[in-house]
Parts: C-alpha cells; structure tokens; sequence
C-alpha cells in the first residue's frame, strides 16, 4: 500500500473537540443547542446511524430530542411530528433520517422541515441557495456528507482549486449536491458528476485528479482506472457477508488494488461517515448562532 490515509476518524474527533468549546460558551449564555432526530421503521443501519447522533450530541454537550416512530404511520401522523419539531423552541435544528419507507412522500416531508431548522441543508431552500450562491460565502447549512467530503480533503492539506473531481452517484445526500460545493469560487474545483446512465466511466476516472465514489456499487473504482498520486474518497456503503465470519460487513465502492496507485484514499469504514456526523453537528451549532 502506498496511498496515505484520509482519516475521517481522527478528524472528526478533532472537529469534535472544537465543537465542544462552542457548545460550552452556548451553554454559558443559557442558549445550549438541541438536535431533534425523526426515525421511521426498525432498519438496523439507521438506528444506529441515529444512536450515533445522540452519541455524538452528549459528548459535545448538545441536548437531544429523539422520536422514534413506527413504519406503519401516515403521511399525516409524520408530518404532524414535523410540525411539532418545527415549533419547538428546544429544537435548534432536527434532521428526518432517510430513508424513509416507500410509502410516504419523502419530498414531501423534507420540504414540510423549517428550513432554519434543517440541519441535513436538504430543504429545497437551503439546497436552492447552495446552487445560487456561487460567489459569496454561504450561510445556510450544508448537506453533511458532501460538507465532510470538502473538509476531509482541506483538513489533510489537500488543493482543490483548478483540479478535476469526478463524482460517482446521484443520490440526494452526497451525488446531487457535492459538484455544487466543489465548484463555488471559495473551493473553485472542476466538478463532473457521472452515474449509472454515464457512457465510458472508466474514461472519466482515468482522468481525474480526485475520485468521490458514492454509487453504492461494491468495488466501481479500480487500480487501473485511479491515476498515479490521484485522491479517492470512498463513500458508497454496500454490506455483504464476511467470508472469514459469515456476518455481514461494510464494504465501499473503491477496490483494495487502488491503496497501490492512489496518493491518498479515505478508507470505509473510518473516512467520510465520521466527517458526516462531525458535520451534522457544526451545523447545529451554526444554526444556534444563527437563532441568536
Ligand atoms: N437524513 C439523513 N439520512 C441519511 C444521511 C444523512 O446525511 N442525512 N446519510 C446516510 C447515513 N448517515 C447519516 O445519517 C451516516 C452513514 C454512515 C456513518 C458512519 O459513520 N459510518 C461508519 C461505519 C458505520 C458502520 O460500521 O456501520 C464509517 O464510515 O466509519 C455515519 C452517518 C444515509 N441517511
């Protein structure tokens, strides 16, 4: 292996300990921030994606609201849990955790959250001025991986000005939303988003400068298609038996063989998922300065 490692696990701890610093001096005017989290159904990925959320708010001194809801409610019953968020003066910001089961309008309710109090900046406002605010620095919060994504590479000394970046993925929690953050003028990155439907991907990862995989396919990016001393994120999150243990373990997009060839990688676990989390929670504390 000779690629360095992104460490999101370190970096997160680090971003966390500023935080606490932040949260402390809130909570010293009597304005200690409150993260509400809305979970719908018993998938066990998201429980304990939103376990890890509670987590993370005690040990950086954020208060925490939490409602757990069965799959079997309405549309109307989780918007009713919206509009009761949404009026909450406890409640800084909350986030809906997705995804949500098949039956209910997903847009619908991620565009039912206050967009002050969206703390994933996936409300088509916070999303909207994201995609306007190409100039000047942007106030409202960011989505939280793609966020992650930026700060991951800036906190390893990494340049993305005047580079090529190729996304691999168009979801709506890192695909759609990462090119319009790469290529503000404060990051001033070329961004080329491709998906499932792109022509020649392996053309367009061979010429890239920094690779984020987000498809959800197990091994997309290989050795030969990463340019020597290229940057790889690995973000797409697949399970599949260990063959070793027989349970089932995590397993990204980017394929071992690319340790060999790229400068750096950020491994998965252990890379953007904790820079997600670190994220969501320098988004509420901005967001408690913002109510203030
Ligand atoms: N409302 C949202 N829903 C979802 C989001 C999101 O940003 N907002 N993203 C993902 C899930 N997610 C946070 O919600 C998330 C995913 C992964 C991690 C993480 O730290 N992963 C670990 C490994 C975890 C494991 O072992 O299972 C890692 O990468 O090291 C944190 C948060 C979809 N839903």
């Amino acid at each position: 292996m000779t690629a360095k490692i992104l460490d999101g696990k370190a970096t997160a701890a680090t971003i966390k300990a500023e935080l606490s610093e932040r949260v402390a001096k809130l909570t010293a005017a009597g304005r200690t921030p409150g993260l509400g989290t809305v979970l719908v159904g018993d998938d066990p990925g998201s429980q304990w994606y939103v376990n890890g959320k509670h987590r993370d708010c005690a040990e950086v001194g954020i208060n925490s609201i939490r409602r757990d809801l069965p799959d079997t409610i309405t549309q109307a019953e989780l918007e009713a849990v919206v509009d009761e968020l949404n009026a909450d003066p406890a409640c800084t910001g909350y986030i809906v955790q997705l995804p949500l089961p098949k039956h209910i309008d997903t847009e619908a309710i991620l565009e039912r959250v206050d967009p002050d109090k969206d703390v994933d900046g996936l409300h088509p406002t916070n999303l909207g001025r994201l995609a306007l605010g190409v100039n000047k620095e942007i106030t409202s919060p960011l989505p939280c991986t793609p966020r992650g994504v930026i700060e991951l590479m800036t906190r390893h000394g990494i340049e993305l000005a005047g580079r090529d970046v190729v996304v691999v993925g168009r979801g709506v929690t890192v695909g759609r939303s990462l090119p319009l953050l790469l290529t503000r003028r404060a990051v001033n990155a070329t961004a080329t988003l491709t998906h499932t439907g792109t022509a020649d991907l392996n053309a367009h990862l061979r010429g890239a400068d920094v690779i984020v995989a987000a498809a959800g396919v197990p091994r997309i990016v290989t050795a030969e298609n990463v340019k020597p001393g290229a940057v790889v994120l690995d973000v797409g999150v697949s399970r599949e038996p260990d063959p070793e243990t027989g349970k089932s373990k995590i397993v990204g997009d980017v394929d071992p063989g690319v340790y060999d060839v790229a400068g750096w990688v950020s491994p998965n676990p252990g890379g953007v998922g904790p820079m997600t989390r670190a994220m969501l929670l320098s988004n509420v504390v901005e967001a408690a300065d913002r109510h203030a």
